[in-house]
């Protein structure tokens, strides 16, 4: 983008509509005179009384807990320099909206027209009662140092100086990564830190916590390297002066250096001075917004290099949005009295560690990358890794309460943890609780359609993560040239290309003949079509040479469907197989069929899928509400679809009397507990909404879970066929690679649960 256009979209973006980012939002109902009686006077004067009598309930009764001021004066606004406090106002909007959105937690930004340390602290000092943790910024050394000491002393909440501590808590983490993979030792590493500021002290203490000796340190400001005779220079730059001799300029220092790391301002380095580093070197050009050398020039100076920037825009963005979103999370979670320095090494190493785990797809999506993974191009996780907030922010808490600073206790890590992806929308309990499942016992899936990316990387992740062992049906060499192209872990997998002669082919051939021989199939036919993948993987999982099926991703659902059929068929009892997508929404998940197989199914099967259904959504361990659904309520209409339906509701009712369900209704009244117990009372569902919804139709299932999922957000799992004998999953047309392996993880659990149920027979 040309740099002018890149200025104007940064203008607009904070001047448009509501100018700057971030606004209050009240969290408490205010539609009726009730709610603002309460909001305000009188009700207010309630809590007001409680606080007074113990001072403590402030947490109780208002934001404080979760109330984060994010405070400068505008001294070292990124590398702009001392700006002023007014011009580092979108800096300090900038990171409450990184807290709320990261952490979810709210912040007032407060830019303070003062240098003078003295009124600086008093002011913050002042504000304690408001906020439960201050993250100082963009404050300009030395007397950051200053400010930060002494608020941490007299405050009694945790107090961060971010440019400090939050980047030498991510670079840390980056750093040690970054030697492991250029096979360097941090005890033996040569480095060059230019910068002697805020950022560059701390992060400079950290790298020395962390192994690297002071000999091997040089330390770079305005004036040059920092040495013991230079007469400039404050106590807390001597503490890193070099005794080193012939070295006066930063070309000098970084000859046969292993690291540089840059806190200073942009475009300080240059290419050659990179070509002189040591082999294999690693180089943070942390300044912002312009690194101390751009990412382009610095890879193509070195080959061998590890590059990384403060910036979003190139890989490796080794910046603090990665920590201090989540080390104040944990702080305030177990209302910690400090940050203190267990903390932030449990923050390097949760960081550290997580980079190592398999990269989640919808990572890859967001950066839309294919196979992000630990390496040159992957020393730290992405911003937008939904992991970070319970890998970090559940260290942190651990490290706080560990080190005595905690004042109050966590004991339910896992109730915890699930509390903070709530705090970010990243609840998927119900998949994370099936992947748990799969992972106890792995079963073999065959994939029909292994010649594609999508297939080929979703059976990367459920293997790495140990959900199901992959078997891959098609061109050997079109697949090994996919998993080269992309860098895919799956050498040791199993191929196998059914247009040649293959494993067992002649006896699965046999075995459709002899089942289709009076359906029109000759020998020769059944081995013709043995060569076709749909048919060759349903007789793998038939034989037990597989315990589940996954195709459909390229070809439509029928053409899918009909060689399982033929071959595997339906369970018994089971006259049609129907299909059924879980819908993960933000109250919960709810189960909609027939989305996929039954165009326009009778009476009897409505019947049929709902006794599916009910089962399957017991096997997931929910309690199944079903509302058979119309355009009428408990007989309001005439017509086709309702007399079915309410046909179909009085079977069942008869049929299966333990079963939790009524209709024909509509979806508002299925929905909405009020509404139907305050127009209906005698319907059998009131207590709870439903969670399963049975449509009339293939068309009104189809439409309702496709608008959920693009206007609701609802993610859909499935479609998930009920009813086969053997477990065989359609994908969707296009299904991306979440879907799959979500699929994935529902078809081996189905392994698992058919393979329990013949074992109980
Ligand atoms: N990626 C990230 O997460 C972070 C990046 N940063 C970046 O680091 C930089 C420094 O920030 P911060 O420490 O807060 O600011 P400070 O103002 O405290 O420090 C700036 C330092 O850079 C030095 N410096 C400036 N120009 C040169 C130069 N030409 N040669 C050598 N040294 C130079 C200054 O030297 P002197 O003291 O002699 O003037 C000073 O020591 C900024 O660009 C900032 O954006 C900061 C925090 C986080
Ligand atoms: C990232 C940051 O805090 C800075 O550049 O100052
Ligand atoms: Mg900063």
């Amino acid at each position: 983008m040309n740099t002018n256009k890149r200025k104007q979209d940064a203008l607009n973006y904070h001047s448009k509509g509501r100018p700057g980012k971030i606004q209050v939002v009240p969290t408490k109902p205010t539609n009726s005179q009730r709610d603002l009686t309460m909001a305000y006077s009188p009700g207010v004067a309630e809590p007001c009384r409680e606080i007074a009598a113990n001072t403590d309930d402030v947490y109780k009764y208002t934001a404080k807990g979760n109330l984060v001021a994010v405070i400068s004066n505008g001294t070292a606004v990124l590398g702009l320099g001392d700006i002023g406090p007014e011009a580092s106002k979108p800096v300090m909007e900038g990171k409450g909206l990184l807290f709320k959105i990261y952490a979810d937690i709210d912040v007032f930004d407060l830019e303070l027209n003062t240098k003078n340390v003295d009124e600086f602290v008093n002011i913050v000092k002042a504000l304690e009662p408001t906020f439960g943790g201050v993250n100082l910024e963009d404050i300009s050394a030395p007397t950051c140092f200053e400010i930060e000491r002494r608020l941490k002393a007299e405050m009694n909440i945790p107090v961060m100086h971010d440019d400090q501590h939050g980047t030498a808590i991510i670079s840390g983490a980056a750093l040690m990564n970054a030697c492991e993979i250029q096979g360097k030792k941090l005890d033996e590493i040569k480095l060059v830190v230019n910068g002697a500021g805020a950022a560059a002290v701390s992060c400079t203490k950290m790298y020395l916590q962390l192994g690297v000796k002071k000999e091997n340190l040089l330390m770079f400001d305005i004036g040059g390297l920092i040495t013991p005779d230079r007469t400039d220079l404050d106590e807390i730059r001597l503490e890193f002066a070099s005794h080193r001799t012939g070295i006066v300029t930063l070309a000098d220092g970084m000859k046969d250096a292993d690291v540089f790391i840059g806190l200073s301002a942009g475009n300080l380095v240059n290419a050659d001075m990179l070509k002189s580093m040591a082999p294999n070197p690693i180089v943070f050009a942390m300044a912002n917004p312009e690194p101390e050398v751009a990412y382009d020039i610095a890879v193509a100076a070195r080959e061998d290099i590890i590059m990384a920037t403060g910036r979003s825009d190139y890989p490796n963005q080794v910046n603090n949005v990665l920590g201090f979103p989540y080390i104040f999370r944990g702080a305030l979670d177990v209302r910690a009295t400090a940050i203190n320095e267990e903390m932030k090494i449990a923050a390097v190493h949760a960081i550290a560690e997580l980079t190592r785990k398999p990269v989640p797809e919808a990572v890859n999506l967001a950066y839309n990358t294919t196979n992000l993974r630990f390496g040159r191009d992957y020393i730290i996780p992405k911003p937008m890794d939904q992991r970070l907030i319970t890998e970090v922010s559940a260290a942190v808490a651990k490290a706080a309460i560990d080190s005595g600073v905690a004042r109050i206790q966590i004991t339910d890590w896992d109730a915890y943890a699930e509390q903070l992806r709530l705090r970010i929308g990243a609840d998927d309990k119900l998949m994370r609780n099936l992947s748990g499942k799969a992972k106890q016992a792995p079963k073999r899936v065959v994939f029909a359609e292994a010649d594609n990316y999508k297939i080929l990387r979703a059976a990367q992740i459920v293997k790495e993560e140990g959900i199901a062992i992959p078997i891959l049906l098609g061109n050997t060499e079109k697949i090994r040239q996919i998993i080269d192209e992309h860098k895919l872990d799956l050498d040791d997998v199993k191929i196998i290309n059914t247009l040649v002669p293959c494993e067992r082919q002649e006896e699965y051939a046999q075995f459709l003949y002899e089942k289709r021989q009076r359906r029109g199939i000759t020998l020769y036919e059944a081995k013709k079509m043995m060569r076709d993948r749909n048919y060759y993987g349903a007789s793998m999982v038939q034989f037990g040479d597989a315990d589940a099926l996954i195709s459909g991703l390229t070809k439509n659902y029928v053409s899918t469907i009909k060689p399982a059929l033929q071959i595997i068929g339906t369970e018994p009892g089971v006259a049609k197989v129907a299909g059924m997508y879980m819908m993960i929404t933000k109250k919960g998940p709810l189960f909609f069929a027939d989305t996929t197989v039954n165009v326009n199914p009778t009476t009897q099967d409505l019947v049929d899928i709902t006794v599916l259904v009910e089962r399957s959504v017991k096997q997931f361990n929910i309690s199944p509400r079903i509302a058979m659904l119309s355009y009428s309520n408990f007989g309001s209409n005439e017509g086709e679809v309702p007399e079915k339906t309410r046909e179909a509701v009085k079977i069942l009712h008869k049929q299966y009397p333990d079963m939790v369900i009524d209709g024909e209704m509509q979806a508002n009244f299925a929905m909405n507990r009020d509404l139907l117990s305050d127009n209906f009372p005698f319907s059998t569902l009131n207590g709870k909404p439903a969670n399963t919804l049975i449509f009339p139709n293939l068309e009104s299932g189809n439409i309702a879970y496709k608008l959920l999922q693009e206007v609701g957000g609802a993610e859909a799992v499935g479609p998930i066929l009920l009813g086969m004998k053997k477990p065989v999953h359609v994908l969707q047309l296009g299904s991306s690679v979440r879907e799959i392996v979500n699929m994935i993880t529902i078809a081996v659990v189905d392994a698992q649960q058919k393979a329990q149920a013949q074992e109980a027979q």
